[in-house]
């Protein structure tokens, strides 16, 4: 069999659920914008700043991880910040050939220089708008849907579940909450989330990365999650593949898994790529997807993050398309347009590279 490059990777179709709007800035933008800010870096050029990020982020530990968005979240203050990040987030995503992508950011983090909050998710929403035009010309499709963030150690949860039910015609697609998981487990927002589901709204949660099976457990059972942001520790549950109650449960609902190989090894969830729980987890059956979480910090895309899957599993093109239609099948848009993209788009597409 002949083996599957990174190149070949790009042109396959790919759906991507979990992405940081915050983590995924091209450097040089993010030196530009800093500089109209008075933002001061830790470098000034381009090629250093983006491997000062993957450094910084790769040590081991969530919190010191978080800590490199105060470089990207000080440039995200303004509409013009924001529209230029997300149209060129839409623009790098349809480039390495995500088709689909729900990309997600917290709103409250915004309002530094007087934006409101609807004036946030408006100006990110024009800038996917134009960058998904854009990148149509040059012949890469993509649609992608917003996720609005809370985070976890604030108490914003329920004015922006809200901010994300009233926007969501205009492109917000779900809800989530994330930043440092120990010490702030999910019921801290159940009123939110208990509101989003008389809302018949979907949403996600940061659960099972820097914390373990109760973060998974309450995300689920207490708050109602569609699916788990990570929820890679899952695999405490499984003793060989022999699986308990909790595991039990996730698999056999259906749950998915947004797994994010790179990021998790930066944080210290997973060991290495090759001992990553995402090879158990397939060969076990779970939803399992791929994601990148963040581009920026993980120095990484969607192609280069099955590259890497496919290199330590010797996954071929069968195991790339079940990650595809799994994501596609877990994405928070109505059923019919799920569907349409599965059938028009990626089968299609991964009848030619089976055959
Ligand atoms: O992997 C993560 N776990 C928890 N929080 C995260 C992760 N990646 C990014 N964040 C935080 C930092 C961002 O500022 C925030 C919103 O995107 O979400
Ligand atoms: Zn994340």
């Amino acid at each position: 069999m002949v083996a599957i490059s990174h190149a070949d990777i790009v042109q396959a179709p790919k759906a991507l659920l979990h992405d940081h709007l915050d983590g995924g800035l091209r450097p040089a933008t993010i030196v530009e914008l800093a500089a109209k800010a008075g933002h001061r870096l830790p470098e000034d050029d381009p090629e250093r700043l983006g491997e000062w990020f993957v450094a910084a982020a790769d040590s081991g530990s969530l919190e010191r991880y978080l800590e490199t968005f105060a470089h990207t979240v000080a440039v995200m203050q303004t509409e013009e910040g924001l529209h230029r990040v997300a149209r060129e987030c839409a623009l790098d995503l349809a480039a390495d050939g995500v088709v689909y992508a729900e990309v997600r950011y917290a709103p409250e983090q915004h309002l530094e220089r007087g934006l409101s909050l609807d004036a946030v998710v408006e100006a990110v929403h024009a800038g996917f708008r134009d960058g998904c035009a854009e990148a149509a010309t040059q012949g890469n499709q993509i649609r992608i849907g917003t996720l609005l963030t809370a985070m976890r150690h604030a108490a914003r949860s329920q004015e922006i579940a809200e901010l994300a039910v009233r926007c969501r015609d205009t492109g917000v697609v779900g809800f989530d909450i994330a930043g440092a998981e120990a010490g702030f487990p999910p019921t801290r927002h159940l009123d939110a989330f208990e509101y989003l589901q008389r809302e018949n709204f979907h949403f996600t949660i940061h659960a099972g990365e820097a914390f373990g099976l109760p973060s998974i457990w309450q995300a689920i059972q207490w708050c109602g999650a569609d699916r788990l942001g990570h929820g890679v520790r899952i695999v405490d549950d499984i003793v060989g593949t022999s699986l308990g109650r909790l595991s039990s449960y996730v698999r056999d609902k259906r749950i998915p898994l947004e797994l994010c190989p790179s990021s998790n090894v930066q944080t210290g969830a997973a060991p290495s790529i090759a001992e990553h729980p995402i090879g158990l987890l397939h060969d076990l059956r779970f939803r399992v997807t791929v994601n990148t979480d963040n581009r920026l910090m993980s120095g990484t895309s969607m192609s280069k993050e099955m590259a890497l899957l496919v290199e330590a599993f010797g996954w071929g093109w069968s195991e790339l398309q079940w990650l595809t239609i799994n994501a596609m099948k877990s994405a928070f848009i109505p059923y019919d347009e799920r569907l349409a993209i599965i059938t028009d788009v990626i089968k299609p597409a991964y009848a030619k590279l089976l055959a």
